[in-house]
């Protein structure tokens, strides 16, 4: 399907010739060999230790109608002069004055001659996430919240160095402070410096790697709002619930992968599987389309809005990933991309999506293009990048349909069908389901981002339910930095001969990478003490973003309280948190307010904020693929970082270990290195962590009181709602939920099941019982679900047909009629 646009007519088509090809250069984009399964060449860890036990501890998307064509000239004039704007406001002194210092040069974004990325783009924005109405303008309600913060400095903590940052005064004394940090970093440098023999045994010859192994809607809308809000509390509440259990199934997929995924990747798809399933080599337009390496977006004949909308972003050449996508996806071919962390793929998708809606117009509004993507914080992000680019296109209009933001809001958006969709697959079911006037029949491109966590286990029934209600006649396109899977896995996508385009070696790490381990050893208690020793040592005034992963949303809460009382200031992010507080521990993030953010694999994925200098895997992850995408957080766009990991004595923690030092060695891409610790002052630490012990107990009871006190008041209003809207509330159209919670768990328990491991006998028990009713729920609403619709709207309706009715007999009366 060759894309022809109103300027292909009068220039160029942007189907590719020989001509142009002669003057590219060929890139490779097959996949890399497979790596050898032979660890002969992989220095062993340490081998007494390899028979210690191993322990687990837990310390803690045009419609061009001349009319409105004008207005949105006015509106993106407007909305040009405000990013404009924030641009300016945003970009404090110092992040300008050391702009993209930290870009490594030789970074491929460019694949001409000169200089790394000069990007304008300053990671994603919530504010275009919905109206500004409320929190971080997603529309996300505002509701009251525990003040943890206040509880720990009542107990005594955050009164340290770190405290004082962000919204807090002591202005006078920064300048003092800041000299007595310096003088106290230079003294511990020194002593870092001493301290290195002192830990011989966990230096890097510890890993056996020699030296470095190369490289509330309570707002003033709530006057008009508040009923309506309230009457869909009740829903929201309720879609909550399920959007958390999706979540959690996010989170939770480290704790269902283990060491037999990791056997999985290396169960290799035959060639035969994959001449099959694959485009052929040698199809022309694609092999054209393949050779040429696009030195600039001009040369790749995109459309005027769209390269000022890049230019814009900063983006003058395009990466690697893009070079190679986007001649691909103008075809209208389907694709299996996958390239490195932070390599510009959401550009790669959303440029030609843009460029095809630009130049087929539709004749009436219809949802065109949905992008799925596994969390709520990565579709908004990539609904921003897809609004920055296309802000120059005349009345393109994008949408979200993602768990933990307004409900009515995203109807309100989606009926009015926007060109680009954006959803978190559970949210979007919901919306397909229970929003009449949303339907995906004009669907044209499915894109899955992350595709390869979208066709896991704990996507699969949804990722089901959307391909029975899509178009079967589309383009679909699968992206990830870790695309390895299985064709079996795809064939449920009915991918049309997909392209594989595959840039990067599977597994490979950034660039600018160094990966940086500290053996734990038997010290698993004293990691609480090790992050902190980091992270003041690291950053003794808070001015880099650090990410720390943990394995357990219950780890991130407790080490945030022990950081608290130690006087650091950090954030947790997690699916145990409302949707406000996860934006605003990103928002606080990206602004340096609180630099230091602790999460779960929620946000291992995607999770775009340039600046993001260190990652330390506090836990490490499940498997490599994991921490691929963990440690991609930093050393993104061509920039450097540095990854810290904690490895303990499992075997999968020290097989990722070993599969990182590989593919160093293999791809020659980035550093590893093993970090002598300073083990004696972490003990020191450590033991005032221990001290704290009962205050932390303590923290944890009073935050759970101040919580129930909070439930207990909403309860109350909900309830007071509940009678005072009863009639309204029941005359409702009754939501149908895709899975219900309990289904979800099910599920999960049947995952575990399916995976071999272990259970219960109650779980067990409730799995069969799951069984033995029938096994899961039919996904689509029954034909009684659309009876009892029916009558609740006919009920809703009789009300307002008897006004009617009376209006026109009144006018029969007293109307024109003489
Ligand atoms: N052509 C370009 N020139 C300069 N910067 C770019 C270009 N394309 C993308 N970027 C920037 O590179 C960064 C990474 O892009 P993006 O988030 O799309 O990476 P990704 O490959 O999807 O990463 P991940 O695999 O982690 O999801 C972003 O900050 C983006 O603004």
């Amino acid at each position: 399907m060759a894309v022809t646009s109103k300027k292909s007519k009068s220039k160029s088509k942007v189907t590719t010739t020989p001509k142009q090809t002669t003057k590219s250069k060929k890139i490779n984009f097959d996949f890399v060999p497979t790596i050898s399964d032979s660890e002969d060449d992989i220095p062993d860890l340490d081998e007494d230790s390899a028979n210690e036990s191993e322990t687990e501890t837990d310390p803690t998307k045009p419609q061009p109608t001349t009319p409105k064509k004008k207005s949105d000239k006015k509106k993106n004039s407007a909305k040009k002069s405000k990013s404009k704007t924030k641009t300016n406001n945003e970009s404090d002194e110092e992040e300008e004055g050391s702009k993209d210092k930290d870009l490594n040069p030789d970074f491929i974004f460019n694949v001409g001659d000169d200089l790394g990325p000069d990007t304008n783009f300053d990671g994603w924005d919530f504010q275009s996430g919905g109206d500004a109405k409320s929190a971080a303008g997603t529309g996300a309600d505002v509701k009251r919240d525990v003040d943890l913060e206040g509880i720990i400095r009542r107990k005594g903590g955050l009164t340290g160095q770190f405290a004082n940052n962000g919204e807090d005064d002591g202005d006078d004394d920064e300048e003092e402070e800041g000299k007595d940090e310096d003088e106290d970093d230079e003294e511990e440098e020194e002593k870092e410096g001493g301290d290195d023999s002192d830990d011989e045994e966990l230096a890097m010859d510890g890993f056996g790697m020699g030296a470095a192994a190369k490289p509330n809607k309570l707002s003033e809308d709530d006057d008009d709002d508040s009923d309506e809000d309230d009457e869909d509390e009740e829903d929201e509440d309720e879609e909550d619930v399920k959007e958390e259990a999706e979540e959690e199934e996010v989170e939770a997929d480290s704790d269902q992968d283990n060491d037999k995924e990791m056997e999985d990747e290396k169960d290799e798809d035959s060639p035969e599987e994959v001449a099959k399933f694959f485009a052929s080599e040698d199809d022309e337009s694609t092999q054209a389309a393949k050779s040429q390496i696009h030195k600039d977006f001009q040369s790749m004949q995109l459309s005027r809005p769209v390269l000022k909308g890049l230019q814009a972003l900063g983006y003058t050449k395009p990466s690697p990933i893009q070079s190679a996508s986007i001649p691909i996806a103008l075809l209208g071919k389907d694709i299996v991309a996958g390239a490195v962390t932070g390599s510009g793929k959401t550009a790669a998708y959303m440029i030609p999506i843009i460029e095809r809606l630009l130049y087929r117009p539709a004749k009436i509004a219809s949802t065109r293009v949905i992008v799925l993507a596994p969390t709520r914080e990565l579709a908004i992000q990539v609904a921003d990048v897809g609004r920055k680019i296309g802000q120059y296109v005349n009345g393109l209009t994008f949408g979200l349909a993602v768990g933990g933001l307004n409900l009515r809001q995203q109807e309100q958006e989606l009926k009015k069908r926007p060109d680009i969709v954006i959803a978190t697959p559970g949210r979007f079911i919901d919306h397909i389901r229970n929003s009449p006037s949303f339907n995906v029949d004009g669907v044209e491109v499915l894109v899955f981002d992350e595709a390869d966590r979208m066709l896991e286990e704990g996507f699969q029934k949804e990722v089901t339910e959307i391909l029975s209600l899509v178009p079967t006649k589309r383009q679909t396109m699968l992206f990830s930095a870790t695309m390895n899977s299985r064709i079996k896995d795809m064939i449920q996508l009915s991918l049309n001969k997909p392209v594989r385009i595959m840039i990067n070696p599977p597994n490979q790490t950034a660039t600018g990478l160094m990966q940086e381990f500290v053996r734990i050893r038997k010290r698993e208690q004293s990691k609480p003490a090790l992050l902190f020793n980091m992270l003041s040592k690291l950053d003794s005034k808070q001015q880099i973003r650090i990410i720390v992963f943990v394995a357990r949303k219950e780890s991130a809460h407790r080490l945030r309280i022990v950081m608290g009382l130690l006087g650091l200031r950090v954030s947790e992010l997690h699916g145990s948190l409302t949707q406000d507080q996860r934006l605003k521990s990103i928002t606080d993030f990206k602004k340096l307010t609180v630099p230091i953010l602790i999460c779960t694999d929620l946000a291992a994925r995607g999770l775009d904020i340039p600046k993001i200098e260190v990652v330390i895997n506090y836990d490490m992850p499940k498997t490599h693929e994991i921490y691929l995408h963990r440690v991609g957080r930093t050393a993104r766009a061509g920039r450097e970082g540095t990854s810290m990991s904690f490895v303990g004595e499992s075997s999968q923690d020290r097989a990722i270990v070993k599969e990182a030092i590989k593919q160093v060695e293999l791809t020659k891409s980035g550093k590893a290195v093993g970090k002598n610790v300073d083990w004696p002052e972490i003990e020191k630490i450590n033991k005032v962590i221990q001290e704290k012990q009962e205050i932390i107990e303590e923290i944890l009871v009073e935050e759970k009181q101040e919580k129930e006190i909070i439930r207990a008041e909403m309860e109350l209003k909900k309830s007071e709602n509940l009678l005072n809207y009863k009639d309204e509330i029941k005359s409702r159209p009754k939501r149908t939920w895709f899975q219900s919670e309990k289904e979800k768990k099910a599920d999960k328990l049947g995952t575990a099941l399916a995976k071999g491991k272990k259970i219960n006998s109650k779980k067990r028990k409730q799995q069969e019982a799951r069984e033995d009713a029938g096994g899961s729920r039919s996904y689509k609403k029954t034909k009684t679900d659309r009876v009892e619709d029916q009558e609740r709207t006919m009920k809703r309706q009789k009300p307002k047909n008897q006004e009617k009715n009376k209006k026109k007999k009144r006018n029969g009366k007293f109307g024109t009629k003489r």
